[in-house]
């Protein structure tokens, strides 16, 4: 079986030269885009996306702001941060990572951030467009996830899409986006019976849950197309430690029509389509303050 190794860093790179004009236009105009991400707690799988949006942000040449706060931080004073990017006119872009400790109610610190700042679309005023079709601006890993399939040049109108894993942020928004485009989505998680019933019936295979080989090849229909959206540190028997997917890649490659390496893979995507996201925030801002105050003097 000839199969396409999906190329995450060259998806990464050719959205990022258009991200990185749109930031020029943008300064031009006096709306230079500068993004706060919050991270609560130590996290490796959130340490290692913040390091990597201060790298590309750099690349884009958005201004970034890493704002982290210890794991016992209460929800009032969290709530008060995120009121002061809200009121902040420098800040056009507020990201909170996932996860947060516990003790924290993420959907009010979500619904907290001003919906035009919000740059992942996780605001419950703005997840609700894409059950409306508004696919602009989405969460960042699932249109990732999104814009590898569509490399594959499979039509997305009645593709057989299995997702496997139901968060709110990765494998719920990628079956709204992909029913969207027509396709016939099953979502799978924890408490599906038989996994493999479902993921072998798949032309196109998602999986977000976090459980490194979970899919083996016997698990995926030869041809498929199967993005790897896991992310997974593990400890190899000589003591160092890998960062691998959900996807037993080794096997799996061998029969897949197309699959994405992990790193390499949906991570550059994401990273690179925060960004994009970055920008699709400052302009709506700019076009808010346009409709109410006319055009900014230079
Ligand atoms: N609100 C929220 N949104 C998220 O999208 C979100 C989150 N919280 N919490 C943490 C997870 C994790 N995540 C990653 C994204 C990219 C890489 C990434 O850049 N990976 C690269 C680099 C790996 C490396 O440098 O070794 C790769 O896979 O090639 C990693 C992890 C997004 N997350």
């Amino acid at each position: 079986m000839s199969n396409a190794l999906l190329n995450g860093r060259q998806v990464a790179d050719t959205m990022l030269v258009q991200t990185r004009a749109q930031v020029a236009d943008l300064k031009a105009n006096g709306w230079a885009p500068r993004l706060c991400s919050i991270s609560v707690g130590d996290v490796s799988a959130v340490q290692l996306y913040v390091r990597n949006q201060k790298r590309t942000a750099e690349k884009a040449d958005i201004q970034f702001e890493e704002v982290h706060f210890p794991a016992e931080i209460h929800q009032e004073q969290l709530l008060a941060a995120i009121h002061g990017m809200n009121a902040d006119p420098r800040v056009t872009g507020i990201i909170l990572q996932r996860p947060v400790p516990q003790h924290l109610s993420i959907k009010q610190l979500q619904g907290a951030i001003h919906p035009l700042k919000d740059v992942e679309g996780m605001h419950p005023a703005s997840i609700g467009n894409i059950v409306y079709n508004e696919l602009e601006l989405g969460p960042c890993t699932a249109m990732a996830s999104v814009e590898l399939l569509r490399q594959t040049s499979l039509s997305l109108a009645g593709l057989e899409v299995v997702v496997v894993g139901h968060s709110e942020i990765v494998g719920k928004p990628i079956a709204f986006l992909l029913m969207a485009e027509g396709a016939t989505v099953t979502v799978c998680h924890h408490m599906t019976r038989n996994l493999s019933v479902h993921s072998r019936r798949a032309d196109a295979l998602f999986v977000a849950v976090g459980k490194p080989g979970l899919i083996k090849a016997e698990m995926v229909k030869p041809g498929a197309a199967v993005i790897d959206i896991g992310i997974n540190q593990i400890t190899l028997p000589d003591g160092s430690t890998k960062v691998v997917g959900d996807v037993d890649f080794d096997s799996v490659s061998q029969i897949a029509g197309w699959i994405t390496p992990v790193p390499g893979g949906v991570g550059p995507v994401t990273v690179a389509v925060l960004m994009r996201n970055a920008v699709i925030g400052a302009t709506r801002q700019k076009k808010h303050y346009e409709s109410l105050f006319g055009p900014q003097a230079q």
